[in-house]
């Protein structure tokens, strides 16, 4: 909601300040990816969808790609089910599959459709499997055996990563007036349904569209350095050395490696940014104050 203290001038500024970024987006494809870990309380969330469905209004097309580990996380314990990672990676066999389809494609995708229709926009919720967007295949992953100085190979299941993209259903829904929103499943050419981490999905579909930005929504300010400061902006090689001297960890791992694959596939930039601040994405994109850390090619 906007301050009612904020004189009128103010409110006038702001929107001056925006035509430069209104005239330089007007028909580029924005791909917002929306967290798990982002997706907190009801305001949150709807302030989220606003932020979409303005994007689409001044003639922007964002394409939502969404996560959802907590979530499947929580509903794994209600199973009984336990949750083991590898590097940033949910172990995945055919049970965990089937419910993070369920949580992912059917729960979660539908309720971010409902929150971009209370916005006043007009979403339709697909998966990776929908109309062939993306094919995966299986991921392999070597793990250091601390005890023999060796990589061990690690069996992550039904974990999958893109290997192509067809980009067409986004293409006629977003030339239709309405926004995607994806889930990160996908099929592989055995037939399987696969698990994605939803960093590398949204990746990969920015990497295919050409996107000219790419958000990660999540619940930190940003990459922070060992201080906990924020790092404004990166560039491929400073990833690998923050990566190699264990500044990130975990979930940032698969963020950090798609935002690099992004932008050396020629996405313009990436941005990690904090979901749980209020309207993060229009500030960062129509305000000249950014915010979140910045990923380009060249710093
Ligand atoms: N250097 C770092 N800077 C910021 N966050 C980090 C860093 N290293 C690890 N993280 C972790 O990465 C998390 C974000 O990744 P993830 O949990 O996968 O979020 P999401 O569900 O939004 O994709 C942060 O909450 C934080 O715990
Ligand atoms: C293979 C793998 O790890 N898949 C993820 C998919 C969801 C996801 O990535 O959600 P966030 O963006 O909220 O972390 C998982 O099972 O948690």
């Amino acid at each position: 909601m906007t301050d009612p203290n904020l004189s009128p001038a103010l409110k006038a500024e702001t929107l001056v300040e925006a035509l430069p970024y209104l005239q330089r987006y007007a028909g580029k494809t924005f791909v917002v990816k929306y967290g798990g870990h982002a997706m907190g309380d009801p305001e949150a969330q709807a302030d989220f969808a606003e932020d979409v469905v303005l994007l689409k209004a001044v003639g922007i097309n964002p394409v939502v790609v969404h996560g959802g580990g907590p979530q499947i996380g929580r509903m794994l314990k209600r199973l009984g089910v336990e949750s083991r990672f590898v590097d940033g990676l949910r172990v995945t066999d055919a049970e965990t599959a089937q419910i993070a389809e369920m949580v992912l494609a059917g729960s979660i995708n539908k309720e971010i459709v409902s929150w971009i229709a209370r916005a006043g926009g007009r979403a339709v919720g697909i998966s990776g499997k929908d109309a062939g967007l993306v094919q995966a295949e299986k991921v392999g992953r070597n793990d250091p055996d601390p005890l023999q100085g060796i990589e061990r190979k690690v069996d992550l299941g039904f974990v999958g990563e893109p290997v192509a993209v067809d980009r067409r259903i986004i293409d006629s829904l977003s030339r239709d007036g309405i926004i995607p929103v994806i889930a990160p499943i996908g099929i592989g050419a055995d037939g399987h349904t696969y698990n994605i981490n939803a960093d590398t999905m949204a990746g990969a579909i920015a990497a295919a569209l050409g996107a000219s930005r790419f958000f990660l929504l999540t619940d930190v300010a940003g990459v922070l350095d060992k201080q906990g400061q924020l790092v404004t902006d990166l560039d491929p090689a400073a990833v690998a050395d923050l990566r190699a001297d264990g500044t990130i960890t975990g979930g940032m791992i698969p963020k950090l490696e798609t935002c690099v694959a992004a932008v050396e596939a020629g996405v313009d930039a990436a941005v990690v940014l904090d979901g749980r601040v209020p309207h993060a994405m229009l500030l960062e994109i129509f305000t000249k104050r950014g915010a979140g850390t910045l990923i380009r090619k060249q710093r």
